[in-house]
């Protein structure tokens, strides 16, 4: 089962090509900058945009096909626009319950109560939308779309439009829709740092192409495409909370059988509901931040050393830097290093080395 497409886009300035399946689960990112045809792409899955030649299944049902085409309307879709476009006349409850009357009550798959706690509605409810932040508003459109029991949710950078503080307060509840619906969901979005916290897939378009399809994990650290390659390269790992107080207002991590130290503050601040003992965490670790080294360095400021074998060095990123691919496990590290040190290392794939870590991000 899977979400499956192909569609062409023909118009004066801009051409769309793309033919992909997709998982029916979790979070896919639509990715690429401004103008390559991420919402061109989420509104022909809508059915906002109804072009000859196209085809688009969805969990085996036949949505656009040579002589078929479910409108808009009859999908079963939420759609989350950049915008929060809700009724001004009306009250947030009413707005909500604009799209939860449609619904017949056997098709509802989320009750009215569920979002409102979900989304942490319950103090707007009286209030209209003009009484509200933008990031509220925006939890707001969320709550009605999900108040249509979608089946797949479309999501155009549902934070292009607010302030990073904003951003900063929606981003626990993404993360949360995330975590707690069985709810597919397409995620339109140009920014790195937001798709590395939601995304489990990733689609990356480049002038109305497919450049790269593929887990986050594994695109992240791809080195023929931009991420690897930029000073911003980062690695995303999963390890488990084995230990929530490792003293010193520490927490402990198993990454692949290896401790991993991260500080205590990690595990609420931001977030909804702190995370619980055995909880799979996903951190994100700058290749920057990864210092390599051949023995176990004593005396050293640094908490964490993992073991890690050499795969691949990129020593065409510019004149002084490698990008060193490493292995831990089964998963994938990389580390930005000078050439000058990769050198006096004596590099080689294949070689154990020690990857000390300077900083890591939790993201769930
Ligand atoms: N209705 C339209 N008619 C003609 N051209 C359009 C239309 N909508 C979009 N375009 C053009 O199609 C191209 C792709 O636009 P699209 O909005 O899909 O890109 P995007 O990747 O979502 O960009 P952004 O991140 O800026 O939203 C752009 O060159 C845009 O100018």
């Amino acid at each position: 089962m899977s979400l499956a497409m192909s569609f062409q886009v023909n118009r004066a300035e801009f051409q769309l090509q793309v033919s992909l399946e997709l998982p029916d689960q979790g979070v896919t990112a639509l990715f690429g900058r401004s103008g390559s045809g991420k919402t061109t792409l989420l509104r022909c899955i809508a059915g906002l945009e109804q072009l000859p030649g196209g085809s688009l299944s969805f969990q085996g049902q036949v949505w656009q096909s040579a002589d078929e085409f479910v409108p808009v309307h009859l999908r079963p879709i939420g759609y989350v626009f950049q915008e929060a476009s809700l009724f001004p006349h009306l009250t947030i409850e009413q707005n909500l319950h604009y799209g939860f009357k449609r619904i017949r009550a056997a098709e509802r798959r989320i009750g009215f109560d569920e979002v409102v706690e979900l989304l942490s509605l319950q103090d707007y409810l009286t209030r209209y939308p003009d009484q509200l932040s933008g990031g509220q508003r925006q939890r707001v459109s969320i709550g009605r779309a999900l108040l249509t029991s979608p089946r797949l949710l479309l999501m155009d950078e549902p934070m292009a439009s607010l302030d990073a503080t904003s951003k900063q307060e929606i981003l626990p509840y993404l993360e949360r829709l995330t975590e707690e619906l069985q709810l597919p969901i397409i995620y339109v979005s140009h920014a790195v740092d937001e798709v590395m916290r939601l995304a489990d897939y990733m689609v990356l378009l480049d002038q109305g192409q497919v450049q790269a399809q593929g887990p986050l994990q594994a695109l992240l650290t791809d080195h023929q495409l931009p991420f690897a390659r930029s000073e911003q390269a980062a690695s995303l790992l999963k390890a488990q909370l084995v230990d929530t107080d490792a003293g010193d207002g520490l927490a402990g991590l198993q990454l692949e059988q290896q401790p991993l130290l991260i500080s205590q503050t990690h595990l609420s601040p931001g977030r909804l509901s702190p995370i619980t003992l055995g909880a799979t965490v996903k951190v994100t670790i700058m290749a920057r931040d990864v210092v390599l080294a051949r023995q176990l360095p004593e005396a050293i400021s640094l908490l964490n050393a993992l073991l890690v074998r050499v795969v691949a060095l990129d020593t065409d990123l510019d004149k002084s830097q490698v990008l060193v691919h490493l292995q831990l496990g089964e998963q994938a590290l990389m580390a930005r290093i000078s050439k000058r040190s990769a050198g006096l290392l004596q590099l080689q794939p294949g070689q154990q080395v020690y990857a000390l870590i300077k900083g890591v991000a939790v993201n769930s």
